[in-house]
């Protein structure tokens, strides 16, 4: 049944690709272009190998595979926070050169500063990108209200629920308006409902503010709730070993029968590329010379 939804809107990708597509995503433009991407670590891990990737303007990607397959490696090689050993990866055909205001990486960890409200938060971050001091303030409290957080704005972080602070981080990063977002498992230290309706509230504001957006995660659904596309990876080495787009109608729902259907077939692709239990993690990993969590806090179809 899988196939034939896939083998359908296969078909009319090829005599209607504008109806399959949200309006934002600009099909001509790449946004973001990976090529023979490669990067071994000091301690001579190959986390990534031979990684192609183009991602249009206005798309959501997401990156989805088991733990150890350079996920998060090829999102901080995106943000200019690592720096790949080999191939080239540009934005709007330049070559990243380092960390830049056009892109905004977000973690699991909300990031706030504890000593500041929600709106101080963000009129920080406002500050800090040189935004002029009478235009904070108003700028905060759209992004406040876009995020369902009014009434919390002279709250601070420790008042918040975790789904809070998320979404005063997500205000945040929505109001320092980079063009490119890089989320690593943004989601992933939420519980189960707050992490359904994070995920709702993401989806209305991408649709409305069409930034590109780049997604770490290892949940199938939540890949198909989001994404425009869904690259899947393989680890040892680092790499990517499907790239699928996915045209199911938005605003989705995890109630959708073809969403929970292409999820049992995507399952079924990760568990072939992984093996069998007994061949992963064969001997104890290498120690790591940099964790993801001692990179800078804060402050998304192969070879088209
Ligand atoms: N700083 C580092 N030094 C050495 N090895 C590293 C470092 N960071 C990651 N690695 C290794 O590189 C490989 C890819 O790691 P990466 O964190 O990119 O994978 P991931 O798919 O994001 O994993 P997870 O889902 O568990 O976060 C792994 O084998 C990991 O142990």
């Amino acid at each position: 049944m899988v196939r034939r939804l896939f083998e359908r809107l296969r078909g009319l990708r090829q005599v209607a690709p504008h109806l399959l597509r949200p309006a934002h995503v600009n099909a001509d433009r790449a946004k973001i272009s990976v090529a023979q991407l490669g990067h071994h670590y000091a301690n001579k891990v190959v986390a990534l190998k031979d990684v192609n990737l183009n991602v249009r303007s206005g798309e959501f990607v997401c990156l989805l595979g088991p733990s150890g397959c350079g996920k998060s490696t090829l999102l901080y090689a995106l943000a200019g926070h690592v720096v790949p050993t080999g191939g080239s990866v540009a934005i709007d055909g330049k070559p990243i050169q380092g960390p830049g205001p056009d892109r905004l990486l977000m973690f699991q960890e909300a990031a706030l500063f504890p000593w500041l409200t929600v709106r101080g938060n963000i009129t920080f971050a406002l500050g800090a990108r040189g935004v002029p001091r009478n235009e904070r303030r108003e700028r905060a409290d759209t992004f406040i209200q876009r995020v369902r957080l009014e009434g919390f704005a002279d709250t601070l972080p420790h008042q918040l629920s975790g789904g809070m602070k998320m979404r005063a981080s997500l205000a945040r990063a929505l109001a320092v308006d980079p063009t490119v977002m890089l989320m690593d498992e943004p989601f992933g230290a939420l519980d189960a409902q707050t992490r359904v309706h994070m995920q709702e509230l993401l989806q209305s504001i991408w649709m409305r503010a069409g930034k590109t957006v780049v997604f770490v995660t290892h949940d199938v659904q939540e890949a198909l709730m989001l994404g425009t596309r869904v690259v899947l990876m393989a680890p040892r080495p680092g790499r990517v070993v499907e790239d699928l787009e996915i045209h199911l109608p938005m605003p989705r729902s995890l109630e959708d029968p073809s969403l929970d259907a292409m999820a049992r077939d995507i399952r079924h692709r990760l568990r072939a590329v992984e093996g069998p239990l007994e061949n992963q993690h064969p001997e104890p990993l290498p120690r790591r010379t940099q964790t993801p969590s001692s990179l800078p806090r804060p402050s998304i179809v192969t070879g088209r």
